[in-house]
């Protein structure tokens, strides 16, 4: 079989570069494409050369052009530039692994819509990890539905643009539909001034943003007597950066498909 044409679209940009050092160094895939904004200034440098490692692909800033020379696109950059790209991927027939938070209920009806053309991977968080605890949480949930109260912290670095993260939101999601609630009728996000006593039906959210911090979510199922925590900590992007690799390699030769790490990972 021959090997995926991996694009990395946000080339320059914190996971961008993650993924061009994971695709070259990965010998069952190849780096067909890197892409930045027309104007970045990393454009005509190599893409190699941005992470330490030699390659003979130079970004580019013209994504539809560089269509032919690819499989899969990933897709690391921010919702309207996400948007276009995966518009391009659909016209070209292209998949398209999607890692950008922060996208809307309409830009998510694109996503679904443009589906049903080409194979689409999208999740908040690509990390096994994260992955394995959207199952602990579910079964927490389940067994903890009575009398706990189920509150949420994330921390991340603070060039971060969207809050909570994405992968709060799906924490959030999964406990709520564990326990048969909607997250949109029962999410808190923060508290300020005389808030009055908790409200049990609730799901709270709490944003730290700070440093270099790469990634920590928690989840509190708080009882009275005791309260039990699922932490996650991420200490690199590269788990991000490798979960998407096995999400291109999911995608490559399928025709069509909206799918997320739960199916890639097999833990449906
Ligand atoms: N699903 C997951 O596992 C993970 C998801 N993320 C998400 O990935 C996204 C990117 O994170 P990160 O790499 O830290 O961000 P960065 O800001 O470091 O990188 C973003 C890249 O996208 C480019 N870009 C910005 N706006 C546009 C646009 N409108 N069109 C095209 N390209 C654009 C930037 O170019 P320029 O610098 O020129 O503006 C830059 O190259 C975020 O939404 C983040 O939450 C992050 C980690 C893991
Ligand atoms: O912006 C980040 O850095 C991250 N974003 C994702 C999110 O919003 O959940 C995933 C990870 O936490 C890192």
């Amino acid at each position: 079989m021959s090997k995926a044409r991996i694009g990395i679209v946000g080339a320059s940009g914190r996971m961008g570069r993650m993924l061009i050092e994971a695709v070259l160094k990965d010998d069952a895939v190849v780096l067909g494409g890197a892409f930045d904004l027309p104007g970045s200034p990393a454009i005509g440098s190599n893409a190699g050369a941005l992470v330490g490692l030699g390659s003979d692909v130079l970004v580019s800033g013209d994504l539809a052009g560089g269509m032919k020379d690819i499989d899969c696109l990933i897709d690391f950059t921010r919702p309207e530039g996400t948007l276009e790209h995966l518009e391009i991927c659909r016209k070209a027939g292209v998949g398209i692994v999607i890692g950008t938070t922060g996208i809307d209920t309409a830009g998510k009806a694109a996503i679904a819509a443009a589906a049903r053309d080409v194979p689409v991977v999208f999740a908040p968080n690509m990390a096994v990890g994260v992955n394995l605890v959207f199952k602990l949480l579910d079964t927490a949930a389940r067994i903890l539905n009575e009398g706990y109260d189920i509150e949420i912290v994330e921390a991340h670095h603070r060039m971060k643009v969207d809050a909570p993260s994405g992968t709060a939101l799906r924490m959030g999601e999964v406990v709520a539909s564990a326990l048969g609630r909607d997250l949109a009728d029962c999410a808190v996000y923060g508290r300020e001034g005389v808030t009055g006593e908790r409200d049990p039906s609730t799901i709270g959210f709490a944003t730290v943003r700070g440093g270099d911090i790469v990634g920590d979510h928690t989840v509190m199922f708080c009882g009275l007597g005791e309260r039990v925590e699922i932490t996650h900590k991420a200490s690199s992007r590269m788990p991000y950066a490798l979960g998407s690799l096995r999400a291109a390699r999911f995608i490559f030769g399928r025709a069509n498909g909206l799918f997320d790490m739960q199916d890639v990972l097999g833990f449906r």
